[in-house]
């Protein structure tokens, strides 16, 4: 059964994005998103845009990669900065996508909400498909759609935590409140299972970079989370059994010797 993607126009195969720093070396950057299967990666404008050298290497191993690159603006803190940020990112990556970041915490590095509404409304009018970095407020959820985002990206839990879904009531009620917007979970993702979590809660797909990049072996859990996103959406589609207060025999007991039907 054909189950792609489509986000920001394209139609993918992998639902698992990742991110393209923190790992050990270009090498293993290189090696970890091959075995992802990833076809989305982010990459910080200020990182390539920063001394020519590295720059010019990590652009042309992505390039090599044969991915689509989504910009993200981190380290931004306020809308201008947000906004001027996309833009050159648009200019050097030749692409309208742009992760949007907007942070209003140092300490958690929590998104700033409202600048990242504000930021997002401007970016659309540019002509930006925005792919918003947001919490799992299901009021903020509404304002950037309605600013014209048409994908939402709530946090698992604060970037680099590996702390993995700590709202997942909240989460779920995003995925009801819009059932034909694709959501990503982005960031706090820890383990595989976390990702399968939140595919399992029908979540469209999974951004993460150092529960992959920080692991003992980048490679082996770069597979490990491409099996497990690649489940979790199998164990969405299959549709889960219903959950139950009490317990209820699962093999059969008519016909055994002292069975008494319950009351
Ligand atoms: C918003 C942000 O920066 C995240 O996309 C980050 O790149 C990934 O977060 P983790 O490193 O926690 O997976």
């Amino acid at each position: 059964m054909a189950d792609d993607f489509d986000i920001g126009g394209r139609s993918l195969a992998s639902r698992l994005l990742i991110g393209s720093a923190l790992y050990p070396s270009p090498a293993i950057m290189e090696q970890s998103i091959r075995a992802s299967g990833a076809e989305i990666v982010t990459v910080s404008l200020r990182r390539e845009a920063a001394d020519g050298q590295a720059g010019a290497a990590f652009w042309s191993i992505v390039r090599d990669l044969g991915v689509s690159v989504l910009p993200n603006t981190a380290g931004c803190r306020t809308v201008r900065e947000a906004v001027a940020t996309a833009e050159m990112a648009r200019e050097l990556f030749e692409t309208n996508w742009i992760k949007l970041e907007v942070i209003g915490d140092d300490y958690s590095l929590q998104p700033d909400v409202f600048g990242l509404v504000e930021a997002a409304a401007e970016l659309v009018k540019r002509g930006f498909t925005v792919f918003p970095y947001c919490t799992e407020d299901l009021v903020v959820a509404k304002r950037l759609v309605e600013a014209g985002c048409s994908i939402l990206m709530p946090w698992g839990a604060p970037i680099g935590t590996g702390k993995g879904l700590i709202n997942p009531y909240a989460l779920g009620q995003l995925r009801h409140a819009f059932p034909d917007i694709p959501l990503i979970v982005d960031a706090g993702i820890g383990t595989p299972s976390h990702a399968m979590q939140a595919m399992e809660l029908g979540y469209d797909g999974v951004l993460l970079n150092t529960a992959v990049a920080k692991a003992a072996d980048p490679v082996g859990m770069a597979s490990a989370f491409k099996a497990a996103v690649a489940g979790g959406r199998l164990a969405h589609l299959a549709g889960r059994m219903p959950e139950r207060d009490l317990a209820r025999p699962s093999t059969p007991v008519i016909g055994t010797p002292f069975w008494h039907q319950a009351d």
